[in-house]
């Protein structure tokens, strides 16, 4: 059995209970079906993260199968749940977390209107405020990438670095989001999907009207320092 020391045990164990429970959001707002989709959360203090088993049913995910992986991507061994194959997308998580410090979770869903916009390669422009509050702008299309190795990371890398959204559609693929926690990217996963929803049942009633630049800055600053209760959302660089 593998020890980090109690401090990054206890961290260990916090994050596999968060990251299991954030997959029942993934099935209660709808955007995976059967085993498709992942969360993944960084253990604060450490290189490490926590990731599903690939294709394991959402009802029997529980902390002690959730997988811990090194940046890497490796599973580290002796580890509960080490025994299983860790998520098909690992090393595109692994590569997201080596290169964006800030990022402290990765979300990846396959939701039908986010994923619409991804086979046709399209960007959802900002064109209601829920989306300039959220992400900032428009949505972005990434690269068409392989699954499995770390192309997808780095096409993720590339196209939210220095981006305000937190959510790129993978040309062909469909939404990955990030976070500064787990919680956070699953935030981003729903609200990508109600927005990808909207803006195409606006396009199917008539042209799209823009928000000018200087608007959607207005909004995405109000909500990102000013909404709720404590500053959220924006990743701190
Ligand atoms: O996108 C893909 C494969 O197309 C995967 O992300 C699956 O949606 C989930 O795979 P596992 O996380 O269960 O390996």
């Amino acid at each position: 059995m593998s020890t980090f020391g109690p401090q990054i045990e206890v961290a260990i164990a916090r994050i596999r209970t968060e990251i299991a429970h954030l997959h029942a959001e993934l099935t209660a707002n709808n955007l995976v079906v059967w085993t498709g989709g992942n969360v993944s959360g960084r253990v604060p203090g450490a290189d490490l993260f926590v990731i599903k088993p690939s294709g394991v049913d959402y009802a029997d995910l529980a902390p002690e199968n959730m997988i811990l992986c090194d940046l890497d991507g490796t599973v580290i061994p002796e580890t509960p749940g080490a025994e299983r194959a860790p998520s098909s997308d690992t090393a595109a998580h692994a590569y997201v977390y080596r290169n964006m410090p800030e990022v402290g979770g990765v979300v990846h869903t396959h939701s039908t209107y986010a994923t619409a916009w991804a086979a046709r390669a399209e960007a959802i422009p900002c064109v209601i405020t829920a989306m300039a509050d959220e992400f900032g702008g428009d949505i972005p299309i990434g690269p068409f990438a392989i699954i499995g190795d770390d192309s997808i990371g780095r096409g993720i890398v590339e196209t939210l670095t220095g981006h305000r959204s937190r959510a790129v559609l993978m040309q062909n693929h469909g939404p990955f989001t990030i976070g500064s926690t787990a919680r956070d990217a699953v935030k981003a996963a729903v609200m990508v999907e109600d927005v990808a929803r909207t803006v195409q049942f606006a396009r199917s009633g008539g042209a799209l009207v823009p928000i000018p630049q200087e608007a959607i800055d207005s909004l995405y600053m109000r909500y990102q320092n000013v909404y709720g209760q404590t500053p959220q959302g924006e990743l701190q660089k």
